[in-house]
């Protein structure tokens, strides 16, 4: 066995900031997104996309309405350098959408960069170099200095390089990265030096990327960082500051939410947070968090399916059933008293009202899913799911008392199966225990008087035999009542009566539900009819059949 061993790792330290401002701001606004799938996403893939892939997936980036796409490293591989010159010369860049290109600070790989973008309307030469002190330390082996000089002359090299190829709209971004483990006096010197080199303007800025190369801390120490940055680093008003968090403890997406509550403008992530290690950032569960807040995420995600379908054919990697928002699992409510709540609360709910749903925090059907996803019947289930299941599907509206008696049918059908019971299992199960047709005692057919005493004149077939029976009473059903009482010589009341036309399904129109007792027994009938009054006394007669002394 391991041995595990926690002096082996130090805790992060935190920021002495008592003025700290960002938790007490709100993100009322989407940021800029920049989706880097094809870079550090494919980066990060045991098989990175094929061509085609790569070229559907940019298909999708584009529907949902990215506006800055990190289309690749194209000096790392023949296949981004192709892929980048597919989009320029078969015109695949929309006027309004700015491909990102990654590089090192190295010249023959900024040359090479260049190269590939030739042809371009616009486009973010994005530069980057190690910072961290573990990076400078055991990496690079250089001081602080030799890092800054790295950094210096990779933006001289993309300035230059811009110059030399003028026409496009170039824009700059640099990441420090491993910014998470920088100090943050460094930080703040390496990304005024770089800027020194490129003068950003307010009306032509920079683009600093702040990057979670490795998530290290809690998020609430992202977001200082952040924070900090953004008070300290010169001519802030010049630079479009960016994150790109990692996922290392799970934390990415809180970590870009604070980061943005802290000050920055723009994040770069990844559709369901694909990338390196524990991945990206989850555009779209940001996305997602900040819709159901009532904030427009300025992406396209209602085609749901169709996003996930690309995704995961693209990166060959699975969707987790309980991921956010879109796992197959996450609307689902298994348990009954989410279930009671749920339909409680949809039932009550005001058409174009704000959501207040308890257990959703969105509207499940915004993302495609039905209500059927919502509400799914196992052993742990109740009664309010199962009616509302039955309601949605037949229009069977369940009296509350039948509710909870069948409900423990159901349960003890699941537990026997131990399996899930679809809608349409349930509803079979609902026939046979109360509405089956094979009884013993059926009704042929009735006549009936109406007078100031009601009489029923009724036959019911029992295999060969066809049998009269008469009673009288007030209203129909009491006087097949009384009939039944005769003919078995029973004595039953009946303890509960409902009954209602069927707003769904081809079965019939009416449905009637029925529970008798006697002095031992309860017992249940239900039955379905296009005439109201057949499906009452049907209802009784299956009720009847079901006492032990007739079904003898
Ligand atoms: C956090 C991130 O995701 S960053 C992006 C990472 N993505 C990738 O690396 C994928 C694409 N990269 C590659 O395919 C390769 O790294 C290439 C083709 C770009 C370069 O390959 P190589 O020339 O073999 O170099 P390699 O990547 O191993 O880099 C090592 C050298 O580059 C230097 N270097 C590494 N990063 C940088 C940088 N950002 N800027 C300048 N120099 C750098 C190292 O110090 C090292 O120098 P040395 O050889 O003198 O010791
Ligand atoms: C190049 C940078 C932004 C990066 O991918 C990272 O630090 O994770």
């Amino acid at each position: 066995m391991t041995t595990f061993n926690h002096n082996k790792y130090q805790a992060f330290p935190p920021l002495d900031m008592p003025n700290r401002q960002w938790p007490n701001n709100n993100i009322s606004e989407t940021p800029l997104w920049c989706s880097v799938d094809l870079r550090d996403g494919n980066q990060a893939l045991v098989e990175p996309m094929t061509v085609s892939q790569k070229r559907r997936y940019y298909e999708l980036l584009l529907a949902m309405g990215f506006k800055e796409i990190e289309v690749g490293f194209p000096a790392a591989s023949k296949m981004d350098f192709d892929f980048v010159r597919w989009l320029i010369e078969e015109n695949k860049i929309p006027g309004d959408v700015t491909i990102q290109v990654l590089t090192q600070a190295r010249e023959s790989l900024i040359e090479q960069t260049f190269a590939a973008l030739k042809g371009v309307k616009q486009a973010i030469i994005h530069v980057y170099n190690s910072t961290s002190t573990v990076q400078r330390e055991l990496v690079f082996q250089k001081d602080r200095q030799g890092i800054i000089d790295i950094a210096v002359q990779g933006a001289t090299w993309v300035k230059l390089h811009a110059e030399a190829n003028p026409g496009p709209q170039w824009q700059f971004e640099y990441s420090p990265e491993s910014f998470s483990g920088t100090e943050l006096d460094f930080a703040v010197d390496i990304c005024d030096a770089v800027n020194a080199v490129w003068q950003p303007t307010a009306a032509n800025p920079v683009i600093i990327n702040l990057p979670a190369t490795v998530e290290m801390s809690t998020p609430n120490v992202f977001a200082d960082q952040v924070e900090w940055f953004c008070g300290n680093v010169k001519n802030r008003d010049a630079i479009t500051v960016s994150v790109h968090t990692h996922n290392d403890r799970g934390c990415a997406v809180a970590a870009a939410e604070l980061a943005v509550m802290a000050g920055a403008d723009r994040v770069e992530g990844t559709l369901l947070g694909n990338g390196e290690r524990t991945g990206n950032m989850d555009i779209i569960t940001m996305a997602m968090n900040l819709y159901s807040q009532g904030v427009d995420p300025k992406l396209q995600l209602g085609d749901i399916d169709n996003i996930i379908t690309t995704i995961s054919e693209c990166t060959q990697l699975p969707v987790h059933p309980r991921h956010p928002y879109v796992g197959e699992l996450v609307y689902t409510a298994f348990s009954g008293s989410h279930q009671d709540a749920i339909k409680k609360c949809l039932d009550r709910r005001v058409p174009e009202s704000t959501w207040n749903v308890a257990y959703l925090p969105i509207d499940p059907t915004d993302l495609n899913r039905t209500l059927q996803h919502v509400i799914r019947v196992n052993s742990q289930s109740g009664k309010g799911g199962i009616a509302y299941l039955l309601e949605q599907e037949y229009g069977v509206q369940l009296p509350r008392w039948l509710q909870i008696e069948f409900s423990s049918v159901v349960q003890r059908q699941s537990e026997t199966t131990a399996s899930e019971l679809l809608v349409p299992q349930i509803w079979q199960l609902f026939k046979s225990t109360y509405a089956h047709t094979e009884q013993p005692y059926q009704l042929a057919d009735y006549n009936v008087n109406h007078g100031d005493i009601d009489k029923i004149q009724a036959r019911l077939a029992a295999g060969i035999d066809l049998i009269s029976v008469a009673g009288e009473g007030q209203g129909a059903l009491t006087a097949f009542i009384s009939s039944l009482k005769l003919y078995f010589n029973l004595e039953f009341e009946v303890v509960n009566f409902s009954e209602h036309a069927l707003s769904k399904g081809t079965d019939a129109d009416a449905i009637a539900y029925l529970q008798i007792k006697t002095a031992t027994e309860s017992v249940i009938g239900v039955a379905i009819n296009h005439d109201i009054l057949t499906a009452s006394l049907t209802a009784l007669l299956n009720a009847v059949n079901q006492l032990e002394s007739v079904k003898r």
